[in-house]
């Protein structure tokens, strides 16, 4: 077996489509021609479809459910009810959070749409026949859909099943809809410097509640082998190890038995991390019924009961001198988890990483309280390019900063100048306790600055804002800022478990004889683009071409453990576990090249995708000479083979970066927007991908223009859900989406084995507030300090019509 083409160095380089290949997307090809295989897809012999009787009250009482009917339309064979889960001690499960939530209502119900009864059928339309039969009397309850009056003393009880409980999951509770508080930084150094500055600029942020509404909805399919004890579970899971060990944990099953599998995802975006209602019943179904058991819900369902995104009320002051530097943020959110607490943060971090929200500034000393409130709303809070607030933390930070710099009369993109942390400040200590580990802000920004043309913006606002003054147009121009800074990897075992689980992530590699390798990792792609980059990333490390190399993710049979794929992690932990792997595949195959060549292992150098003997360069072998001699002729005494594992603990959590800016026109008789530009730069350090990366950077910045000019989960004073369907839930099309401008700067993560950060869910953490400030900017001549999003049409008019604008 001789590999010995005398090609150049650049040639072979090009040939692995390493780090840093436009390497074309290896997933393409089976979804642009409809070969994706989808949870939907699955079709098992003798398979029945399950579906549940929802709630269509916010807060009742269940007085009865009558069953009887149901069980007599054609093809209804069961129906499930927390009666007949109570037994198996089912009728409950845990949340990633560390709360508990009904599987099926439990004499109450406490959101709209919640689950009530489970309806197992031949199909799904006799399912639906099914529930319609159900029978359930309900007695209504005061509702309560605000968190401030949720922890008014006369609030009624939501959650009756921890009435006297006053400490629950992270710590002390305060009063019966109050969850947990979590503190950060120091209050007393913080709350002086507030006494004592030139300025407080202080606000009430809101980023209301949404929803990522993925293409494809939740769903499971759920088969029981009573003979071989096997359960296997497909499902569209965003972490297939958690939910193997959170069924086993509250099923009984042994873990060993229990097989979970994630076909394709049609986009997950942090809705599909949590666990579901409808897992536990599919799972019980299939057991009672003996026969593999289908749950997939429809667009309702998806928007109105599954993880939603943010409802953070966030009270902030902000403190500087005359001269722009801010001395101090105090910060209170009051953070509306809905019915349960179903959020997957990290044990100890009830609000995520929210305490990143001190963003790209270097601010002395910071305070920051949460308070988690029960209302009558759907559970989850997880979701959405960010499953661990950080968006939060920068739309706060990013609006603080904009109102400071109309406090102080001065143009925020200095403001921001001012105050960034500077290049030779990394690794910085946080006031609110995170190390960041590499940025170079002040680069990022002057590039950004330059190529708008900043100050030409600004001049042809003023000029605006006079002609609009002599009755000339009607037409503002906003400019809109962002300096982000995010925090993902999560990450490091000794400060992140969910559940007990370190976030560790894993790669495993085997190397076949012909040089060919399969790569299987404890992530899961959900669109990402997986397949593609961390080929690219073992292509480098190891010197296999990407395209010899197959991805494998997502069934636990034969991926290592992980803890999946949400927050930006994947890159940060599982990347780094695949280069690190691909090192240990490196050494040992140094050892057998060292033997081949007979020389000393330390004689060799590695050169793309051989070792080549120091001083000698016509004396090599490659690594497909090598892995052919690993399977017979490798080292007497060395097991043959060339397999490796890692397990990959990350040293710290990685901080991507970005400025992005927004020109928008704004028509101040009709409220509409146009976007006249949007340029985005990013660092998300190496870049294994240029052309994933500027593709998630699309796909995250129209979610952002999506989140902050007109989507929102509304609820009515009943807790009805009022945007339950795409006729009221607005999701952009190629019609209200712009071009957009992209761009980088590299700054390597040091602590990274390749450099790389996280890169997915940066647009959307600097594209909201980039978005809402381009509103806010251009009503800022006009005396407009804050106004919550989404900023529709209807309420940008009536922020023109409250600062008077039309006359
Ligand atoms: N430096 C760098 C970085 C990165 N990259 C690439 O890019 C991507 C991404 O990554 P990341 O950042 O690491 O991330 P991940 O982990 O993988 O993922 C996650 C994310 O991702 C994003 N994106 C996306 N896309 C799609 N298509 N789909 C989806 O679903 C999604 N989702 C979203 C979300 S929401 Mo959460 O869950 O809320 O937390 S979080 C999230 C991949 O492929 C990678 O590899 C590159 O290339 N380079
Ligand atoms: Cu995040």
């Amino acid at each position: 077996m001789t590999d010995q083409t005398p090609i150049s160095r650049e040639d072979r380089v090009e040939k692995l489509k390493g780090v840093g290949s436009q390497r074309k997307r290896v997933e393409d090809a089976r979804f642009t021609q409809g070969k994706g295989n989808y949870v939907d897809d699955i079709k098992m012999p003798g398979m029945l479809f399950g579906d549940f009787v929802r709630s269509p009250y916010a807060h009742a009482r269940v007085v009865s459910i009558n069953t009887e009917a149901a069980l007599k339309v054609p093809g209804v064979l069961a129906v499930l009810t927390a009666a007949d889960l109570a037994p198996l001690g089912l009728h409950w499960m845990p949340t990633l959070a560390g709360d508990k939530q009904m599987v099926l209502a439990d004499g109450k119900v406490l959101y709209q749409g919640q689950e009530v009864a489970f309806v197992v059928a031949t199909d799904r339309y006799a399912a639906a026949d099914g529930i319609e039969a159900v029978e359930v009397e309900y007695s209504e309850l005061p509702v309560v859909v605000d968190p401030f009056k949720a922890l008014l003393p006369d609030a009624p009880v939501l959650r009756e099943d921890l009435e006297g409980k006053m400490v629950g999951a992270h710590g002390p509770r305060k009063h019966h809809n109050h969850i947990f508080t979590w503190e950060q930084g120091d209050k007393d150094a913080t709350e002086a410097v507030l006494a004592g500055a030139d300025v407080v600029a202080e606000e009430m942020v809101y980023y209301h509640r949404t929803h990522p509404c993925p293409l494809e909805p939740c769903g499971c399919v759920a088969s029981m082998d009573k003979v071989n004890g096997k359960l296997t579970l497909y499902g569209t899971f965003q972490a297939p190890h958690a939910i193997r060990t959170v069924v086993s944990l509250i099923s009984g099953i042994e873990e060993h038995n229990i097989r979970v599998i994630s076909p394709d995802i049609g986009g997950g975006f942090g809705n599909k991390v949590g666990a579901y209602p409808g897992y536990v019943c599919s799972v019980v179904a299939s057991i009672v019924t003996g026969k593999p058991v289908k749950w997939v819900e429809d667009r309702m369902d998806n928007l109105m009961t599954t993880a939603f995104a943010r409802d953070y009320w966030m009270k902030g002051k902000i403190a500087a001198t005359k001269e722009g530097k801010i001395t101090g943020l105090w910060c209170h959110v009051t953070a509306d988890h809905g019915g349960f607490d179903a959020c997957a943060d990290p044990t100890k971090f009830p609000a995520g990483f929210f305490n990143i929200c001190t963003g790209s500034y270097d601010i002395p000393v910071a305070y920051l309280a949460v308070d988690g409130v029960y209302t009558n709303k759907a559970p989850g809070g997880v979701a959405y390019r960010c499953s661990f607030r950080v968006t939060e933390a920068a739309y706060f930070i990013e609006r603080m900063v904009e109102i400071l710099a109309i406090e102080l009369g001065m143009d925020a993109a200095e403001l921001r100048r001012i105050n960034f942390i500077k290049a030779d400040q990394f690794p910085y200590h946080s006031a609110l306790g995170w190390e960041y580990d590499s940025g170079d802000y002040h680069t990022a920004w002057d590039k950004a600055l330059a190529a708008v043309d900043y100050e030409g913006l600004r001049k042809e606002q003023a000029e605006r804002v006079e002609a609009f003054k002599r009755g000339e147009t009607r037409k503002l121009l906003g400019i809109g800022l962002t300096h982000f800074t995010e925090i993902v990897g999560a990450g490091p075992v000794k400060n992140c478990d969910i559940l007990g689980l370190g976030m560790f992530d894993s790669c495993e590699i085997r190397i076949h004889p012909t040089g060919s390798a399969i790569a299987r990792l404890g992530t899961i792609s959900q669109g990402q683009g997986h397949a593609t980059t961390f080929a690219q990333i073992l292509a480098s490390e190891i010197g296999l071409p990407a395209d010899s190399i197959t991805v494998e993710e997502g069934d636990t049979d034969t991926a290592p453990y992980g803890l999946g794929t949400y927050g930006s992690r994947s890159t940060p932990v599982a990347g780094a576990a695949t280069a690190m792997a691909g090192r240990k595949i490196r050494a040992k195959a140094q050892m057998i090249a060292a033997y081949l060549l007979e020389v000393h292992d330390n004689d060799l150098e590695w050169d793309v995708d051989r070792f080549v003997v120091k001083g000698a360069p016509e004396r090599f072998k490659t690594m497909k000479e090598i892995a052919f001699a690993s399977y017979n002729q490798a080292i007497p005494g060395l097991e043959p083979g060339l397999e490796a594992v890692s397990y990959y603990d990350p040293p710290n959590m990685t901080y991507p970066f970005g400025a992005y800016i927004c020109v928008m026109e704004i028509d101040v008789d009709t409220g509409v927007h146009e976007i006249r530009q949007f340029y985005a730069l990013d660092d998300c350090g190496t870049r294994i991908n240029p052309m994933i990366i500027e593709g998630q950077v699309h796909g995250g910045l129209t979610e952002a223009l999506a989140i902050a000019m007109g989507q929102e989960i509304a609820y009515d004073e009943m807790g009805n859900c009022k945007t339950g369907t795409l006729m009221d839930f607005f999701v952009p099309t190629a019609w209200e989406t712009p071009h957009y401008t992209t761009d980088h700067t590299t700054t390597p993560s040091p602590h990274h084995p390749i450099g790389a950060k996280g890169v997915g869910e940066s647009p959307n953490v600097g594209g909201v507030p980039a978005f809402s400030n381009a509103v806010h900017d251009a009503f800022r001549a006009f005396g407009l300090r804050q106004s919550h999003m989404p900023h529709d049409h209807w309420r940008i008019w009536k922020i023109a019509n409250g600062l008077g604008l039309h006359g």
